[in-house]
């Protein structure tokens, strides 16, 4: 049996222009066509932690609610980085991921990202959190970074699967794929769980 045989829904769309959530579902094996979900990623002011990922993710399903139908899975996902209490955000620009890194510098965040799959007449969203301790990253480390790294259209400025992720990150509790954005663990089970249920 070809690898993710037996979790294929009959058509799988992922909503996400995410390279790196491409890649990850591929290694899965499974088969999939790609609809970005373009979406503001604005929310209420008064959610918190998973809450936030949680409604991105499933905005995401709403914007691409046309294919919602018989046999057809939507996969959605949203990534945020939380720290003390506040979402540290994708970087609007080179001076505020500098300042996300410094804030990271020597401390444990989490990284938590929602999965939303959704269909006909159905709509299930699962989430996995990682924690992550950066070491004390100096000034030449931030720098270097910055100027060779891509840290603008990553949640918390970085990307665990660049340099800065090699050298800067000590220690993560948790789901790997998950820091990257997509927990491929949760991704498994639940196209597991809905085999035969939904599809
Ligand atoms: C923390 C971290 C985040 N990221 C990425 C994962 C996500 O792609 C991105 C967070 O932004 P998201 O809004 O979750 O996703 P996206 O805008 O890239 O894609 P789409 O909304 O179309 O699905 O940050 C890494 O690649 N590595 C990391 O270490």
């Amino acid at each position: 049996m070809a690898l993710g045989a037996s979790i294929q829904p009959p058509r799988l769309i992922l909503g996400s222009a995410s390279p790196r959530r491409k890649s990850l579902l591929e290694a899965l094996g499974l088969h999939f066509e790609v609809r970005a979900a373009h979406i503001d990623e604005t929310y209420p002011p008064g959610l918190s932690g998973v809450e936030i990922p949680e409604y991105l993710a499933t905005r995401k399903a709403m914007a691409l609610s046309e294919f919602h139908e018989g046999g057809t899975l939507v996969l959605t996902a949203d990534t945020i980085v939380w720290h003390q209490g506040k979402v540290l955000e994708k970087p609007a620009g080179v001076n505020e991921a500098r300042d996300t890194l410094r804030e990271l510098s020597g401390m444990w965040h989490e990284v938590i990202t929602s999965v939303c799959f959704s269909g006909k007449g159905f709509l299930e969203v699962k989430h996995a959190r990682t924690e992550v301790k950066f070491m004390d990253l100096d000034q030449t480390d931030i720098e270097t970074y910055l100027r060779k790294g891509h840290p603008l259209d990553k949640a918390g400025a970085y990307g665990i699967q660049e340099w800065i992720g090699l050298v800067g990150v000590e220690e993560i509790r948790g789901s790997y794929t998950n820091v990257v954005g997509l927990p491929t663990q949760v991704v498994y089970k639940t196209l597991r769980d809905m085999a035969g249920r939904y599809f």
